[in-house]
Order: C-alpha cells, then structure tokens, then sequence
C-alpha cells in the first residue's frame, strides 16, 4: 500500500539521495504565497485583520481575542481528572527534562588578567503557539510553556485557534493546560494571523479589545515565537524569521522508522499510523533492508488503517507523495538514507538498535528500540515534541530551553593584559587598514583616554 523506492542498486550521494525520498507536494516555499498577505494584512490592520481571518479560516469570528480569566478558570474546573493527571504528569516529566537542559554560566581565563564570561541571557518575552485546526494539542502548551519557563523567560503569551463550538476561543483542554502552567495572557488567533500578531503586534477593534488593551495595545511583540503547527504556520514562522526568531518550522508532522528484519512489523505499522493521523500531510515513511518486513507492515497497516478513527486523513498522509518505503540494500545505507531525510521523529527497530542510533546525524528526536515509540515523546517521556520538520532537522534542532536563551559574552581585561595584547593587536589592525582599532589601544595605553 505504501509506495516502494528502491535504492538498493544505487550508489547515491547525499543531495542525490535526498531528492529521491518522499516529500509533501504541499512544502513550507510553496505555502509562503498564501501566508505572505494574511501577515500583512494583520500588520496593517491588527485585531479587525485577525477576525477577518479568522471568519475565512476558522469558522467563527472570535469576540474576544484575549481570553478571559475567567473561561481559563472554568476550564480547569472543569478539566477531566484523568487528563488532569496525565497533564500533571507530563509537566513534572518535562520539568525534569528541560532543567537538564539549562548551560551553566563559565569563566574561562583567556590570558593573565583577561577573562571571558560565557553568560545564558532568557530573551524578556515568547509567544508560543498551540495547533488545534484539525486536532487538539494541550500536549504542545506542556511543551511550549514548560520550557520557556525552564529558560527563566519573564513574559509568555499563547495562541491558539478559535473553536467555532467553544464560543470563539481556544478549545477548553487547551485553556485548561495554560492555567494549571500559570499562563495568563492567551489569545484566540491560529495559524498565520497568529504568528503575525505574535511578531509584530495587534492594536484593538472593538470594545471588548480596548478593554483588554494596554497602553492601546491589544497584544505586545514578543522576542521569540515557538510551537508547532501545519504548513500555513511552518511558513509564516519562515517569513518573520528575522524580525523575531523561532525555535524552527516545526510543520506537518513525520515519522521514518529505521527497521530491520528483526522488527516487528505491528509496532512499526502502528507508530507510522500514530503520526498519520495528524495531517493529510503528515509523512510516514519505512526505511528497511528487509523486503519481507515491508509486506507484513503493508498487511498490518491496511488492517489498522480500516480500523482507526481518523482514517480518512490518515490514508491521505500515507498515500502522499510524502510517505512510502525506501527498500536498502543493508542497514549501513539505511543510515545515510535516514540521514539524508533528516526525519522529525526516527524510530530504530534493528539489531543493536542503541549503537546503530549513535551513528545518525539528522533527525529531530531519536527513538530507540521497540518500547520507545514517538507517542511516548509526544506525551510523556519528558523529551519535547515540538520538533523540525521538511528536512531541516539537517541544520535545526527540536525545542529546548536554547531557543529562549541568548549566549553572551562578557569581556573583561585590565590594563596589562590589554598592554599585552597592543603589539598583535595593531598588527592585525593594520593587516585590516582599520588603523583606529589600533589607536583605540594606544590611547589607553599611553593613558590618554
Ligand atoms: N513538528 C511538530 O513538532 C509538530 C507537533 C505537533 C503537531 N504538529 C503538526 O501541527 C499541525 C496541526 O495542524 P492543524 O491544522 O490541526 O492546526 P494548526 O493550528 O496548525 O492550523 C490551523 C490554522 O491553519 C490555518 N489554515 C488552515 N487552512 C489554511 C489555508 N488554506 N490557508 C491559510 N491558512 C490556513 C487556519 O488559520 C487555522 O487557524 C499538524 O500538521 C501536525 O502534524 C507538528
Ligand atoms: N507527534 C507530534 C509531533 O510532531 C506531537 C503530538 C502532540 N500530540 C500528539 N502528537
Ligand atoms: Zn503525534
């Protein structure tokens, strides 16, 4: 059922590699176009641009952009205790997971006299985005919120999408999440409109604006966006980059399992289908040196596809041009094709799975052996599951508490040890023909400052 590309016979290079696995005929490039007019649009005209937006896109015209206190209130009120406790739980898990993560400050002493400070300065304010289009992600506040405040970041504001059947704001599970982490500042926006405002700001449009407005200011420019979201948001991440960063395009999700024929191939159809069912384009993709196992994961996938609840969407992703099996001649070339793709998620089900995940380069997380499925990431295992997506796990990284953070170095020399560093330093001054470099030296030097 899954498409067949085989490379067994083939001796490719990497880039060569990589333009022969599968890929979303719908990419981050070509969602650009879409995006491009809904930021500007949300620029020029803030909170009337929003729920215009909104209206097209979402269904509903949200009243209240800015939620209330009260709807978070009621909705951890009225949170189910058993998701209330697996919240809880996957907050403490992450807690854990992202404390490991915070770099120490350090002083290296360069020279006598002259020291470095390497310092982690948290960025003052982040607007993390929650999906919740074609599912419900309270999973994505956990991660989002936790490790932003793990990074010690002051300001934390959130977005998510209006629910036409929630009155026009975030789904209640969502709400609910953000009051048990202490977020207070929620907005009702999704997709590109959201990230517009996140980056640049939205004034208000009605009253009810005005009154959650400070200083005339519906919503404050934050210094970093993060999350994930579908291939609209992917974009619109891509198109503010630069007047805000982000942690990376954390798109449609994809799942590729490294498998030998030693794996078993109910686990390996079932997590390709645990991603499926994000997204129509969400990719799944099987690399193996095991023909036989291919044909038992089709058999087991076409069975639980039949069976599974969103199966509609689900059989669209694994049809897509961005799913299929990638048949290698041994597990050596199933590392560089793994590598090559730079996959989301990267399951390994091989004999001495734990060495063989050592050997990869590219991949947002790494699953390791047949009791690490990317469900367990997704919810508990005190990893982040907002991770990079379309191949740029090649250069980017899943989110960590580094995405708030900024490493700054501090300088500080006394007198003789710059004195020490005058005669190389003007040589290279002078090697530049930026002979004042040299002079601002000198001038201390010769006690003229
Ligand atoms: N990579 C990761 O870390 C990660 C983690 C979790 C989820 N995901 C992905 O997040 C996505 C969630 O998608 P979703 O749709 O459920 O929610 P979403 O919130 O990402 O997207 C919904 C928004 O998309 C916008 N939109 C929809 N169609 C549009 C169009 N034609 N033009 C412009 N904008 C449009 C709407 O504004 C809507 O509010 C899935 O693709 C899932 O795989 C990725
Ligand atoms: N698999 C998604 C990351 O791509 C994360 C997620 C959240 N909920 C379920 N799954
Ligand atoms: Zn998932």
């Amino acid at each position: 059922m899954l498409t067949r590309i085989d490379l067994r016979d083939t001796d490719l290079t990497p880039l060569q590699l990589a333009q022969r696995l599968p890929r979303a005929a719908l990419d981050v490039a070509s969602a650009l176009a879409t995006v491009e007019p809904i930021i500007s649009d949300v620029r020029a005209r803030g909170a009337a641009a929003l729920r215009d937006a909104a209206e097209r896109l979402d269904g509903v015209r949200p009243e209240r952009l800015r939620v209330p206190q009260q709807a978070i209130q009621s909705a951890v009120e009225g949170l189910d205790p058993a998701v209330r406790g697996a919240l809880e739980l996957a907050i403490a898990h992450n807690r854990a997971g992202h404390a490991a993560q915070m770099p120490s400050e350090r002083v290296t002493r360069i020279t006598e006299g002259g020291i470095i400070t390497q310092r982690w300065i948290p960025v003052r304010r982040v607007g993390l985005y929650v999906p919740g289009g074609l599912a419900v992600y309270p999973s994505s506040v956990v991660m989002n919120v936790v490790a932003a405040q793990v990074a010690g970041v002051e300001s934390v504001v959130l977005a998510s999408p209006p629910q036409a059947e929630h009155g026009g704001l975030p789904h209640p599970t969502i709400l609910a999440a953000c009051g048990l982490l202490g977020v207070t500042e929620v907005y009702a926006a999704g997709g590109a409109q959201a990230i517009a405002m996140l980056a640049y700001g939205a004034g208000p449009e009605t009253q009810a604006d005005e009154e959650a407005s400070a200083g005339g200011v519906l919503c404050e420019p934050v210094d970093v966006i993060s999350g994930p979201g579908n291939v609209y948001v992917a974009a619109a991440k891509r198109a503010v980059l630069g007047d805000v960063g982000i942690d990376a395009e954390a798109g449609p999700t994809e799942i590729a399992i490294l498998a030998d024929a030693s794996a078993n191939p109910e686990y390996v159809a079932a997590d390709l289908l645990s991603q499926a069912e994000h997204d129509p384009n969400a990719g799944s993709v099987l690399i193996t040196d095991s023909p036989a196992l291919a044909d038992a994961v089709d058999a087991a996938l076409e069975r639980r596809l039949a069976a599974t609840r969103h199966r509609e969407r689900a059989a669209r992703a694994l049809g897509g041009a961005q799913s299929g099996v990638v048949l290698v001649r041994d597990i050596e070339q199933g590392i560089a094709v793994a590598d090559a793709y730079a996959a989301e998620h990267l399951e390994i089900h091989t004999e001495g799975a734990p060495d063989v995940a050592r050997r990869i380069r590219n991949a947002g997380a790494v699953f390791v052996g047949p009791y690490s499925p990317v469900p367990l990431g997704d919810y508990l295992a005190g990893s982040n599951h907002v991770l990079p997506t379309g191949g740029t796990a090649r250069f980017a990284a899943g989110l960590s508490v580094m995405a708030y953070l900024k490493p700054v170095q501090m300088i500080e020399y006394s007198a003789q040890a710059l004195g020490a560093m005058s005669g190389p330093l003007a040589a290279l001054a002078q090697a530049e023909d930026l002979p004042a470099h040299a002079e601002a030296v000198g001038a201390r030097l010769r006690g003229r400052d």
